[in-house]
């Protein structure tokens, strides 16, 4: 898998968790026929540091031109290949309920080579049902005769999330992306990735109460009536 190359090739999994936000600035500036940017502007499109993004891309070997920046289509191909964006990954859903079914119906998993090749459930009633197109099938048929998989999407309720996990696992599934609360505890080799919105409301309200605890005289979003009250 190339996570285990990028890792000894030596990419901190920090640096590869910033690598899509650059992609995705990179892949706005390209859309609007940008083809060169500084550092700082890049930095500053994708929510970071200057210093940070020049750090970050230094691992892939990757410097930009002193008074020029980087190559937007340029820095953007390198970012895709060292993501394995370069090929496709086929993806399955497991959990065709709410949060399944409005990831199936995401169409930008498809524009950053990500296909969703089967949709999973175990409702009799969801079974054979066509979402998005593709007709909800079992984990036992996806065993017997699906297709290929590479990621695994687990979007079940908490208490399944273990066993289809493993399934997922038994058929060389190797990379999961799983959105049911909980730790999924699986062999080593499998990477494992954990999406909990609940926490990142929790990082946004501890930031909230920070700026209201503590309000600087510089937050542009403070209102004007607050600011004179502060004085
Ligand atoms: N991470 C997040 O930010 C986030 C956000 C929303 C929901 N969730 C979680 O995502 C999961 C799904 O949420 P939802 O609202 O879509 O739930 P839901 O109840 O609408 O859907 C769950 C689906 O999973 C299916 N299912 C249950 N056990 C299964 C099994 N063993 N094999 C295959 N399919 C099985 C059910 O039949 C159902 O269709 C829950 O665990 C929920 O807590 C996480």
């Amino acid at each position: 898998m190339p996570e285990s190359a990028r890792r000894a090739g030596g990419v901190p999994d920090a640096t590869v968790g910033r690598l899509p936000l650059y992609l995705r600035a990179l892949t706005s500036l390209h859309d609007r026929g940008v083809t060169s940017i500084s550092s700082g502007e890049l930095a500053s499109l994708a929510g970071v540091r200057s210093t940070q993004l020049r750090k970050d891309l230094s691992h892939l070997g990757t410097y930009g031109v002193r008074g020029v920046g980087y190559e937007v289509e340029l820095l953007a191909a390198q970012i895709a290949q060292e993501l394995g964006l370069t090929q496709e990954w086929p993806v399955v859903i497991v959990g065709m309920g709410n949060l399944g079914r409005a990831l199936a119906s995401y169409g930008g998993f498809s524009d950053r080579g990500f296909r969703i090749v089967a949709l999973v459930d175990d409702d009799p009633d969801v079974v054979g049902t066509d979402v998005e197109g593709l007709i909800v099938t079992t984990l036992d048929e996806l065993e017997d005769s699906g297709p290929t998989v590479a990621i695994g999407v687990v979007a079940t309720p908490s208490p399944a999330a273990q066993q289809v996990a493993e399934r997922l696992v038994g058929m060389g599934v190797r990379s999961i992306l799983n959105f049911a609360p909980g730790y999924l505890s699986l062999p080593e080799g499998v990477d494992v990735r954990g999406v909990d919105l609940g926490t990142e409301l929790q990082i946004l309200a501890f930031h909230e109460q920070r700026r209201l605890l503590a309000p600087s005289t510089h937050d542009p979003l403070r209102g004007d009536a607050e600011k004179e009250a502060m004085g």
